[in-house]
């Protein structure tokens, strides 16, 4: 007897080349409903692609009309983020799609397998991705480990508190974003360095960052940028684009801000008031924001900014013990932890951590575990931003012994919050 077609549960799956790369932007264009041509999708994706390589591009196939089809792909790029412990490779997955006729049927499931293999194989501790949806990827193991925010203000309500920091040293420069690219490089670059889930940028992802096609502009101005310098170089920026309006009330403009970085407290009040009062605006909206970000404080009413929480990265520990013993602790914990794992069997199995303020040691064990709980959620509770105990409060993960959960979350905690802002 065959298995119906709509049951199938393994999948080809494979690499795939250059030459055959439109063939996976047509299936990956097709699922994300990108409505350019696929000749010109092509042609905005290639020199990224060209520049990392298409060696981690994994494809599915299937038969359809006696033809071999590309039906569902996935990509990792090889990333260098900020993880509590000091910058650590991770696999940054990202081109996911399964053509539409074939969803539902166990394609994704097999590619995020493969890719799993793929990268524990290669030596690889952890993943990480934007989802396009938060129903898909808890199940493969990734977790919701950083919140951010989308805000927006009116500019009347956009005033700064008269005691926000300021530095006489300091002075600001406007100009198209290219034409300031190596002060952006310098600030990104610095801050990257201690913000948790900052990926320092590479040259093709500053060129991906600073692209202004003006068919992509909608109506918006080219992308401008402001950058406040000192004595001793530049110690922020934000890159910004604006669209003019007018309304039966006068000048309705927007400032979108596309991102900041700021090194230095007064560099932010400089920034905020260049992008909270430009003429002819009523409003700033910023794309992403962290959610400590100083701009709260500084306001002069903080109820006046609109803010909206969403998760950013999704974080999968692709090597549990190598994960759990390379990073630091706030606190020290002794826990032994039953880790269940579909995707990745290597992980699955009792785990004692002994951590402290200097280091930490994860061992195999066969003692009775204090609690019991998925990859997924260590994922989620690694940046020290998502609380264990909030798994075991909605009932799913088990605390054995009292008062572990908290042990762990307080050795976990992070007082930083983390910050990726940049969808890859
Ligand atoms: C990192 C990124 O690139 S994010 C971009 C992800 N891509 C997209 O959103 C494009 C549009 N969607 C698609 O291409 C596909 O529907 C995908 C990739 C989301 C899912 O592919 P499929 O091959 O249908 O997934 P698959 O059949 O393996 O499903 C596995 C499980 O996930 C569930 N699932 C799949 N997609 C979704 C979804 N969008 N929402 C909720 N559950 C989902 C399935 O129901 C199934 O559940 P089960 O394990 O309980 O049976």
């Amino acid at each position: 007897m065959t298995t119906p077609d709509s049951a199938r549960t393994e999948w080809t799956v494979r690499g795939t080349d250059r030459d055959e790369y439109p063939r996976v932007a047509r299936v990956i264009g097709e699922a994300l409903l990108v409505a350019e041509d696929l000749d010109a999708v092509v042609e905005r994706v290639r020199p990224l692609h060209d520049a990392e390589g298409y060696e981690r591009v994994r494809v599915a196939v299937d038969e359809v009309d006696g033809e071999e089809r590309v039906v569902g792909a996935t990509n990792h790029f090889p990333f260098e983020m900020t993880l509590p412990g000091g910058p650590r490779p991770v696999a940054g997955v990202t081109g996911v799609g399964v053509w539409p006729t074939h969803r539902r049927r166990g394609v994704l499931s097999a590619l995020m397998r493969r890719q799993l293999a793929d990268i524990h194989a290669a030596g690889g501790r952890y993943a990480a991705l934007w989802a396009s949806e938060g129903a898909i990827y808890g199940r493969f193991g990734y977790g919701p480990a950083v919140s951010e925010t989308e805000a927006h203000i009116a500019r009347p309500h956009a005033r700064l508190r008269p005691d926000a920091p300021r530095d006489p040293g300091l002075s600001v420069r406007l100009g198209y974003a290219a034409e300031f690219r190596a002060d952006l490089e310098h600030v990104h670059g610095e801050a990257a360095r201690t913000r948790l889930g900052q990926v320092p940028r590479t040259a093709h992802w500053w060129d991906r960052a600073l692209k202004d096609a003006p068919e992509n502009r909608d109506g918006r101005s080219p992308k401008q940028a402001v950058v406040v310098r000192g004595p001793r170089g530049p110690v922020g920026y934000a890159l910004y684009s604006t669209r003019a309006k007018w309304d039966s009330d006068g000048p309705a403009g927007t400032v979108y801000v596309q991102e900041m970085r700021a090194t230095a407290p007064a560099a932010w009040t400089l920034l905020y008031e260049h992008l909270l009062d430009r003429d002819l605006t009523a409003r700033t909206e910023f794309e992403f924001l962290p959610v400590d970000d100083p701009l709260v404080h500084l306001l002069g009413n903080r109820d006046r900014l609109v803010r909206e929480i969403f998760t950013s990265l999704w974080l999968r520990l692709v090597d549990v013990p190598g994960a759990l013993s390379e990073r630091t602790y706030t606190a020290p914990v002794e826990a032994v932890l039953e880790v269940t794992d579909r995707y990745a069997p290597w992980n699955a199995g009792t785990w004692s951590l002994k951590a402290g303020t200097d280091g930490a040691r994860v061992e195999a064990c066969d003692t009775a575990p204090d609690v019991t709980l998925d990859a997924a959620h260590l994922g989620a509770a690694y940046l020290g931003q998502t609380p264990l105990t909030g798994y075991a409060a909605a009932g799913l993960l088990t605390e054995h012994t009292p008062g572990a959960l908290a042990r762990l979350d307080a050795a976990l905690y992070r007082p930083d919050a983390a910050f990726n802002g940049t969808i890859f």
